[in-house]
């Protein structure tokens, strides 16, 4: 009898599910697969993660270039068409993130990535001065010193064996971002099993492990397996070391009696600690920030300013290895700018007199954006660009998509690094990082990093092509399943 009954309230619940999930669907005016009761269509991303990116494509084959899935309850909405961005890239309404960043609050809390509303408004006021030229040349002899580092890493494996970039980069690229953000060095090359090391990894992992497997974004499940442990663990480990850089510094900044901006010529601009100075010392109308506020934009520059700047690196790497003619094109260019010593280390100047090699990086990040997409959430019911939300509604930016339509660029999937000398087909073609009020606040800290890591590794190897090709796959980063592989030549 009890069966029967429980049985019944399944099915009603099942029914009752279902009636409302089509009803939803029916209020978006773009088309979308039919959800099924309770799961949505959560059971079309039950893929392998190299499938991903091919699972979104077919959609939009299938549903056009918006298109809505649910995944369990949540609607999204997928744009694959610059079209559509015209009102909502530059709102300054439509800023609050999507769904698939709450994964990473408990690491970031409310830094700049995450956050929205007036917190995130006097935040990116108060931190933009911290990517001022200014600033950002103390952090070319950093960048340096760890790419002269990562060479010579480079150069024990240059004997035409496949190298996996990814991993080697990313141990380089944390070093840089530590250094340069926190004004410390954890050497992260050369102390790769260190806890911290270790536990940024982790917690990549979890977060985009939440964001490919839809069950595990749901928090009753996802705190009852083991991963919630490990990344508690992680978190405490991650959470301690900056709190323990910054309440140092505190402590130093207390020494040396420094307590605003201005109260030395050095603090703030021609030191190490250029970027933690000026969150220690800045006010928001008239107060400090405090310390958890600190914390948390430390921890959000660290994950944004590593695993970015890493696939971008890599992906370029990649292109390179399979266009020989774009790796001599940027050695001659190199020529010309390195007349005197062809390999010191670049100025500031010099950075930006590699203009051919500003082509390659856009190509490359058209072809393998670091972000593959961005997602906003929408705070109530509206028509933006002609596509009618409700209020929730995630809206996937599918940059990937977008970046290899055949409508924007002509052979896509060509790599051409010359199409960037003459102007896009619509200004939001091109969309490596974003664009409007939430683009990316650390693009130029970014350019200079690949500019430098690149440059470097042309003037030291011929890079060849590998036989594997990369097997993508994308959380809040385009990764790859096998690595990404190249082989490495000495020069000369
Ligand atoms: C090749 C490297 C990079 C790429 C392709 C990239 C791309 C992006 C993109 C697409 C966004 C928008 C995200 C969104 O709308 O959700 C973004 C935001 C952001 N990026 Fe980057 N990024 C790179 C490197 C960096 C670096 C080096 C830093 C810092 C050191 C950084 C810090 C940030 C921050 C803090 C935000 C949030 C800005 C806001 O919402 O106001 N990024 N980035």
């Amino acid at each position: 009898m009890i069966l029967l009954l429980v049985s019944v309230v399944l099915v009603l619940v099942l029914i009752a599910s279902w009636i409302s999930l089509v009803r939803e669907s029916k209020r978006f005016n773009v088309r979308g697969p039919s959800p099924l009761p309770l799961i949505g269509n959560a059971h079309l991303f039950v893929v392998k993660s190299s499938e991903f990116m091919n699972l979104l494509h077919r959609l939009s084959l299938k549903y056009g270039d918006a298109y809505r899935v649910h995944l369990f309850s949540q609607p999204y909405v997928i744009l694959t068409h610059p079209k559509y961005l015209e009102e909502l890239v530059p709102s300054m309404e439509h800023i609050t993130k999507g769904r698939s960043y709450s994964f990473l609050t408990c690491w970031l809390g409310q830094g700049l990535l995450t956050s929205t509303g007036q917190r995130w408004k006097s935040h990116r006021k108060f931190l933009t001065p911290a990517f001022h030229f200014n600033i950002l040349q103390n952090f070319l002899p950093v960048f340096c010193k760890n790419q002269r580092v990562l060479t010579q890493k480079l150069k024990g494996m240059a004997d035409g064996r496949d190298v996996d970039l990814f991993p080697i980069v990313a141990l380089a690229a944390l070093d840089n971002v530590t250094e340069s953000i926190m004004g410390v060095c954890v050497d992260a090359q050369k102390h790769s099993k260190s806890d911290y090391v270790q536990s940024i990894d982790e917690l990549s992992r979890i977060v985009s492990m939440r964001m490919q497997i839809p069950i595990l974004g749901e928090d009753p499940i996802f705190n009852l397996l083991p991963y919630k442990t490990r990344q508690d663990k992680a978190l405490k480990i991650l959470h301690g070391q900056t709190n323990q850089v910054i309440n140092a510094r505190r402590q130093e900044l207390k020494n040396l009696n420094i307590t605003s901006l201005n109260a030395s010529d050095d603090v703030g601009i021609r030191n190490k600690h250029a970027f933690l100075d000026l969150l220690l010392l800045s006010e928001i109308d008239g107060q400090k920030i405090d310390d958890e506020s600190v914390r948390e934009e430390v921890d959000t520059f660290m994950f944004e300013g590593h695993d970015t700047t890493t696939s971008g690196i890599a992906y370029t790497l990649y292109c390179l290895s399979n266009h020989r003619d774009a790796q001599e094109k940027i050695y001659e260019e190199l020529q010309t700018i390195f007349t005197d010593d062809f390999h010191r280390d670049p100025t500031y100047h010099e950075l930006h007199q590699m203009k051919y090699l500003e082509l390659v990086l856009r190509e490359s990040m058209r072809l393998f954006p670091p972000v593959p997409m961005v997602e906003r959430r929408m705070t109530r019911d509206c028509e933006v660009g002609g596509l009618n939300f409700i209020k929730g509604t995630s809206v996937v930016i599918n940059i990937f998509e977008i970046q290899r339509n055949p409508e924007l660029f002509e052979d896509p999937l060509q790599f051409r690094p010359e199409r960037f000398e003459t102007s896009l087909k619509h200004p939001f073609s091109w969309l490596a990082f974003s664009a409007g009020p939430r683009n990316c606040i650390g693009q130029k800290f970014a350019m200079m990093e690949l500019k430098i890591t690149i440059s470097e590794i042309v003037k030291n190897f011929i890079i060849l092509p590998s036989d594997q090709a990369p097997e993508l796959s994308a959380d809040l980063i385009l990764r790859s399943q096998n690595g990404v592989q190249v082989k490495l030549r000495p020069r000369n």
